[in-house]
């Protein structure tokens, strides 16, 4: 499978299953589009990763799967954090999600690639997953910005990582804060590829520690 993702966290989810990968990570334009809701641009983003990875490999790429995401937290406003700039931003972005519900989407995209093929075999679709902060003390945001762990992840934390100390409730499937919803995903490329038996073929080959 070819991943176009530099994600390291959704390279460990799919590995974690069984998948060989190769990753090659697409590099695109992330920006919003005017009006464009959250669940749309992360549907959209996941689309274009896919297809500007599918368009290096050139005209006839080895048989096998190509999967791209994205993910981005929002807020009930429709205002999407993405990755802090800086130390000041991330404070500013836990601020906002300090003692609330938020939501984590993540867009995915999934390519059947084959030297025949004519038509492009995809299947594309958002998971959502709704996340409760504890209230959050000046010192406390002021602790996780200092861990450094903030710094390249969307929303500016992370759920894996120190980040669960903030994490009251989770309403979804966990994986999809942290960037690919892999029992969603697996289930898509059962369909995608024909292959029924892809959910006990990846419970049995997988790492499951
Ligand atoms: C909310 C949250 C985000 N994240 C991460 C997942 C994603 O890697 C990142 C969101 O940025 P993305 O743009 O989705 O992904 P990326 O830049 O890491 O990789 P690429 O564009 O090559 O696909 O934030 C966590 O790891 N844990 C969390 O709890």
């Amino acid at each position: 499978m070819i991943l176009a993702s530099q994600s390291p966290r959704r390279r460990d989810l799919l590995a974690a299953v069984g998948f060989e990968l190769s990753v090659a990570p697409a590099r695109i334009d992330e920006a919003r589009h005017d009006g464009e809701a959250p669940v749309e641009l992360v549907s959209r983003l996941a689309r274009e990763k896919a297809r500007a990875c599918r368009s290096r490999l050139g005209e006839a790429p080895a048989d096998g799967l190509l999967v791209a995401a994205d993910t981005v937290v929002w807020t009930d406003e429709a205002t999407v954090l993405g990755k802090p700039a800086d130390a000041a931003d991330a404070r500013r972005m836990l601020r906002a999600l300090s003692g609330r519900t938020h939501h984590v989407s993540t867009g995915v995209s999934a390519l059947l690639l084959s030297p025949a093929a004519e038509q492009l075999d995809a299947r594309s679709f958002v998971e959502t997953t709704d996340v409760t902060f504890w209230p959050l003390e000046e010192a406390v945001i002021d602790a996780y910005v200092a861990t450094g762990e903030p710094f390249d992840k969307a929303g500016s934390y992370a759920i894996q990582g120190a980040g669960r100390l903030l994490v009251q409730k989770v309403r979804g499937d966990y994986a999809t804060v942290v960037g690919l919803p892999i029992a969603r995903l697996v289930r898509e490329l059962a369909g995608l590829t024909g292959r029924a038996d892809l959910v006990a073929h990846a419970l049995e080959r997988g790492t499951h520690a």
